[in-house]
């Protein structure tokens, strides 16, 4: 279970992420979302504590990471998929990591099965694709069979199908009951893996919560020279309502529903229409601010 708790970090002028709060349940895999520069990687790297919050906490089965006792086998992460030494063979690379996790010669077989690398073990990591260094990171953060799985953008640099195969791991994974945080900056990428999914952009969250329920509910959009009235009218009726240049944009009610309501107040349409919200109309939807919002030159 990872709980992000208030957590806020500030790089001199940036505030790269805003008292951000948010739980990843165990047993399910997690999409992290967000456009470049959302907050994510400074999130990831609190969580692990390469990154000392300026306010809050991030924490691992309730601890800060420097409090876990046995943090490899507690979580595994990915954050740089070139971290290896190019001149170094695969399977020596994943000894070497085995050390400190307490996983013996066996275990480096065996996560070198689960990653797919095994015929290629025993060349340089040097000459490894990219998509072979993401595999060759996973393996890494598997040594230690951990509970908790943290990986940024694993997807990178994966062909369609090494796509397929880490979606179908991610999933085994989670099935075994372990916690497992994916981030990404496409929502299609994670949309067929996580069945949970957290937003952010700018640094603050918005949304957590089950995928289905992203994109769940429909935009209804309805015409007339009475916008404002209308608007207010569907407020005191649940609905989310904003104006659109005149028009009203309404979350959480049906056409039929704004239809009847307008109908009994006497409020003429000229158009009423509901679009229904794919997923990446709603990421982009809770993102759109972002780019107008960051300076040029912010990252
Ligand atoms: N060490 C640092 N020093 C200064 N600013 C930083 C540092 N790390 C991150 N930032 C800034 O904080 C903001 C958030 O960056 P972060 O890398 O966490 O975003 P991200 O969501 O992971 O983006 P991406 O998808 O591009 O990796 C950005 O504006 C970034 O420039």
């Amino acid at each position: 279970m990872i709980e992000i708790d208030g957590l806020s970090k500030r790089f001199g002028a940036v505030d790269a992420v805003r008292d951000l709060t948010f739980a990843v349940p165990a047993g399910r895999v997690t999409g992290f979302l967000g456009p470049n520069g959302a907050g994510k990687t400074t999130t990831l790297r609190a969580l692990l504590g390469l990154v000392r919050p300026t306010a809050g906490a991030a924490l691992i089965d309730g601890e800060p990471y420097q409090r876990l006792r046995q943090p490899r086998r507690v979580v595994g992460a990915v954050l740089e998929a070139t971290a290896a030494h190019p001149g170094r063979r695969a399977r020596d690379h994943l000894r070497v990591l085995a050390g400190p996790s307490g996983a013996g010669p066996r275990r480096v077989e065996e996560v070198l099965d689960l990653v797919g690398l095994r015929e290629a073990a025993g060349r340089r990591v040097g000459g490894f694709s990219l998509g072979m260094r993401q595999r060759l990171g996973l393996a890494g953060a598997l040594l230690g069979d951990p509970r908790v799985l943290v990986l940024d953008e694993p997807a990178n640099g994966l062909d369609p199908e090494g796509m397929a195969w880490l979606r179908g791991l991610l999933r085994d994974l989670a099935g075994e009951g372990r916690t497992i945080l994916v981030s990404s900056h496409v929502l299609s990428e994670v949309a067929q893996s996580a069945d949970h999914v957290v937003i952010v952009a700018s640094g603050r969250l918005r949304y957590a919560g089950p995928l289905d329920g992203l994109g769940a509910g429909s935009v209804v959009l309805a015409r007339t020279g009475q916008a404002e009235r209308l608007r207010d009218l569907l407020a005191g009726h649940g609905g989310e309502a904003s104006l659109e240049a005149g028009a009203v944009r309404v979350r959480g009610m049906s056409a039929e529903q704004v239809g009847e309501v307008a109908a009994r107040e006497g409020i003429v349409l000229s158009a009423l229409s509901e679009e229904g919200a794919s997923l990446e109309a709603a990421f982009l939807d809770l993102t759109k601010d972002v780019a107008a919002a960051q300076p040029a030159g912010a990252r």
